[in-house]
């Protein structure tokens, strides 16, 4: 069969199910099953006028940047607004986070996020702006200029779809493609604008591992200082919400909360990177 003939037919609905049935073989039925349900969102009070409600899957991988004695932080791709308001809560007193989105649109519901759940005090060491983060790089300022970084990067996010008849008749695998190029420029991005020392973290809420580890493999193999680690739950979030964090699996290159094996959290992938200090 010809590959645009072979594309074709994997498109739509039925395409959507036999791609991700050869990924997760047996495990597809009740995986699907859960993303169809409902997710596990947990209330998040930062001390602000109103609380925020998010995946706890996504507070586990927020937390997973380690912020203790970091300076200068970046959440590259910030809206709505849920991890910047986990790390702006988490981050030391004298840190700032400057918080982007390209979307003007998106960018005003990130500035409603922050006014209505930090605190005075720690809303004002959040600065938000509206770049292209896959262009942030080209400023000078920029070049090595953050020790902990966010990519949360814009993906699948097959929860979505299956929610939503006409994204789902529109589906295609040329869209995984499509987004792992976008991926790829804005983790090579916000790689150049991490200093030596500083700590990366890349997620992205897809299932597809051409969106998670195979961006991430590439950027091991481009840049010889670049360093898996192993993320912890490197901030304490007991006293901003209650209830347990779910566990994450183990993938090539990072972890991937999964809805099916912990009560609807995710999906959610996240993968920490360490650049080598210089000798
Ligand atoms: C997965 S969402 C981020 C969710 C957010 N981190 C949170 O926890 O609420 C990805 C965001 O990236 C934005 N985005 C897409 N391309 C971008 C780019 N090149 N530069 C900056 N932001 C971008 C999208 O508009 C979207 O708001």
């Amino acid at each position: 069969m010809k590959q645009k003939d072979r594309i074709k037919k994997l498109s739509g609905a039925d395409g959507f199910d036999s791609y991700y049935r050869e990924i997760y073989g047996e495990r597809w039925d009740g995986l699907k099953n859960a993303l169809s349900g409902e997710a596990d969102h947990m209330e998040f009070n930062a001390g602000g006028a109103s609380p925020y409600f998010l995946d706890s899957g996504s507070i586990r991988c927020a937390v997973s940047l380690p912020l203790s004695g970091a300076e200068r932080i970046l959440d590259m791709c910030a809206a709505p607004g849920g991890k910047t308001i986990v790390i702006a809560s988490c981050m030391d007193v004298g840190a700032t986070l400057l918080s982007n989105e390209r979307s003007p649109e998106r960018k005003a519901r990130l500035v409603r996020s922050c006014d209505s759940c930090l605190p005075g005090d720690v809303r004002s060491r959040v600065e938000i702006c509206c770049k292209d983060g896959a262009k942030m790089c080209l400023s000078k300022e920029n070049e090595g200029a953050f020790d902990r970084i966010l990519l949360d990067a814009p993906c699948s996010s097959e929860r979505h779809v299956l929610a939503d008849p006409k994204y789902l008749g529109e589906w295609s695998p040329s869209r995984i493609k499509t987004l792992a190029v976008a991926q790829w420029s804005l983790l090579s991005s916000a790689y150049r604008m991490l200093a030596p020392g500083g700590y990366l973290l890349y997620s992205t809420c897809a299932l597809a591992a051409e969106e998670n580890d195979g961006v991430v493999s590439r950027l091991v193999r481009k840049f010889p200082d670049a360093r898996i680690v192993p993320p912890a739950v490197s901030s304490d979030v007991s006293g901003f919400c209650s209830g347990a964090l779910p566990d994450a699996e183990k993938t090539e290159f990072g972890f991937h909360v999964l809805p099916d094996a912990q009560g609807g959290a995710g999906p959610l992938f996240f993968s920490l990177i360490y650049k080598n200090e210089m000798d």
